[in-house]
């Protein structure tokens, strides 16, 4: 964890990529609604078709005119009931696609993002943000949006009918209002820093024992049994202390909105008994009006649950979309260089804000030539080598290969080969055909023949590779390094840049990649962060780094006359 976040987007983005996923289907949406309004302008039907009867009895009707007001009221809730699926589907089905695109966004986005902003804002909020963040909007697209929809839609018909019953009536309907709304207000005031609180309280409990779990050797060794207990202790007091918070909330919002949904319907009773005493309205638009309001509590109680869903998914939404404006920050990549020399001018770097680990270097790599960067540990060499792959930009100064800027180079034309191997899950051709889309399976097996790939493998480029839960071959730390260098072959890149490609290797090993190495540089600009000082021998040209300062730069015979840094390090290292 660096502590240097990933940006958060503002409200205003937030609203505008809501409106931007409600918009990318206007058809589904139209249908959406349409069927929503169908299904609560049918649920109307039975209060009113109540309150017919209760008139129509009262008036003295035929039993048979009771039966054919019933089978209405059934009728109707059948068809309200195949209405409101077809709209559920219907609202699932455009969930489900907002957030597959949503998604994929987000990959984009991520894949978009400079290597350096992934590093200083870590992995692990990148992967929050990937996974819950994205899980939480796609519900609330799924689930909160189209019964948020359906509650409102229900909520003004509800109230629509009981005015057209009678505008007393209406008035009466409307008296719990005030109340919902201080009570309502005065809870998402606290809620969301509550949550927030919450759900840090519950990261820190869970962080304290992991530590607890993971260093349980350290814990015993060092007897830091009360330490870890009162640690464990401070954290779980400070998550009970905040889940009180949330339920002290919680105590007031539920009997506060619970009240305020039965102030309308004794005011219905009250209000709606003087009026039908004084003949202003009838019995049955009284009863209908009753149950109407019952009907009403429903929709609110979803409204005002779904309210507060809706503020967490906001938040999740803003911190997707500020991965898409980092992503958005960074220069687009693409221009193509004239030759292939590479210039480093009055280059300087520091590492978010530190002192500075490079200072003022300047460097010319002619095409095709081959240098070597050697220096002590801490040096900066392996900060260089990121700064001339682009990975990262200088604080002052410049890098350019061709007259391009080197972070705007068109993706492929200067690679980074570093210790790191990553075999990704998939089959061996997907492994190396993402340095080629277009390779033929020969180009992939001559790549890994020229990398002295010995391995049979059971189903050979079909082979499952990276999972060795369902049973993939494992490779060895040699083999996943000729597949990263099988990749370099095929990406075909004029610039090549090995930061101590084989430090990790046994001897053996690395005797093998360096071999296959060999193939991979041939007739390309290599620099190379040399540690086996053999490296140097064989290049070109040996640059020394010390300090963060260019203190030597010549051939290897040329330093050794000198009798500098280099020829001290070759004496020690040689003999
Ligand atoms: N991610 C980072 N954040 C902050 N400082 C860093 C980071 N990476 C390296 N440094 C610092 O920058 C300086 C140069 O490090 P760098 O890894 O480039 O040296 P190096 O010559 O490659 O060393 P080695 O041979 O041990 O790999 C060191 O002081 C190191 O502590």
């Amino acid at each position: 964890m660096s502590g240097v976040s990933l940006p958060v987007a503002d409200s205003r983005a937030v609203r505008h990529e809501a409106l931007r996923l409600l918009r990318a289907d206007p058809r589904a949406v139209t249908v959406i609604v349409v069927l929503n309004c169908a299904a609560a302008a049918l649920g109307l039907a039975a209060p009113w078709l109540v309150g017919e009867i209760v008139n129509r009895v009262t008036a003295g009707a035929e039993v048979s005119t009771v039966d054919l007001l019933a089978v209405a009221i059934v009728a109707f809730a059948v068809a309200q009931m195949l209405v409101t699926r077809f709209a559920r589907y219907a609202a699932f089905r455009f969930g489900e696609r907002s957030l597959a695109s949503l998604r994929e966004r987000f990959v984009d986005d991520t894949l978009a993002l400079p290597v350096s902003v992934v590093e200083r804002a870590g992995v692990g909020d990148l992967i929050t943000r990937g996974s819950s963040d994205v899980a939480q909007v796609g519900g609330t697209l799924r689930d909160t949006v189209p019964d948020l929809f359906v509650s409102v839609v229900q909520a003004v018909f509800i109230l629509g009918a009981v005015f057209a019953l009678h505008p007393l009536l209406g008035l009466c309907a409307l008296a719990g209002i005030p109340l919902m709304w201080c009570v309502t207000r005065w809870y998402l005031n606290r809620s969301r820093a509550a949550y927030l609180a919450e759900g840090e309280a519950n990261s820190a409990l869970a962080d304290a024992m992991a530590a607890t779990a993971e260093g349980a050797r350290a814990v015993e060794v060092f007897g830091l049994q009360q330490q870890r207990i009162d640690a464990a202790e401070r954290a779980i007091s400070a998550s009970y202390a905040a889940r009180m918070r949330t339920l002290s909330l919680r105590t007031v919002f539920i009997p506060g909105t619970v009240f305020a949904h039965s102030i309308p319907v004794a005011a219905i009773l009250v209000g709606g008994g003087t009026a039908h005493r004084a003949g202003l309205v009838s019995l049955g638009a009284v009863i209908a009006a009753g149950l109407y309001l019952w009907q009403l509590v429903d929709p609110l109680d979803h409204v005002l649950f779904w309210l507060e869903q809706l503020q967490s998914s906001g938040a999740s939404l803003a911190r997707i979309k500020g991965v898409a404006e980092a992503a958005a920050d960074d220069e687009p990549a693409g221009a193509v260089p004239v030759d292939d020399r590479i210039e480093v001018k009055a280059l300087r770097y520091a590492y978010h804000g530190a002192a500075d680990v490079l200072h003022d270097l300047d460097l010319t790599v002619r095409p095709g030539e081959r240098l070597a960067i050697v220096g002590p540990s801490g040096a900066g060499k392996s900060t260089l080598a990121r700064l001339l792959a682009g990975m990262d930009t200088p604080r002052t100064g410049s890098i350019t290969l061709g007259g391009v800027d080197v972070h705007r180079l068109a993706p492929g034309r200067a690679l980074l080969v570093t210790q790191e191997h990553h075999v990704f899950v998939g089959t061996l051709r997907d492994n190396l055909a993402m340095a080629a889309p277009e390779a033929p399976d020969a180009r992939l097996a001559s790549a890994l023949d020229a990398v002295g790939w010995t391995r049979p493998l059971p189903d050979d480029l079909d082979t499952e590779l990276g999972d060795p839960a369902r049973g993939d071959p494992s490779l060895d730390a040699a083999q996943a390094q000729q597949i990263a260098l099988a990749r370099v072959l095929l990406a075909d890149p004029r610039t090549v840049i090995l930061d101590e490609t084989t430090a990790m290797l046994d001897p053996n090993a690395a005797r093998r990649i360096e071999r296959a190495l060999a193939a991979v540089l041939e007739g390309r600009t290599v620099i190379a962060i040399a540690h086996r000082l053999h490296t140097a021998y064989d290049a070109d040209r040996v640059a020394v780094l010390e300090h963060g300062r260019l203190t030597e730069l010549g051939s290897h015979d040329e330093l050794l006359a000198a009798k500098g840094t280099y020829a001290a390090l070759w004496g020690s290292w040689h003999g």
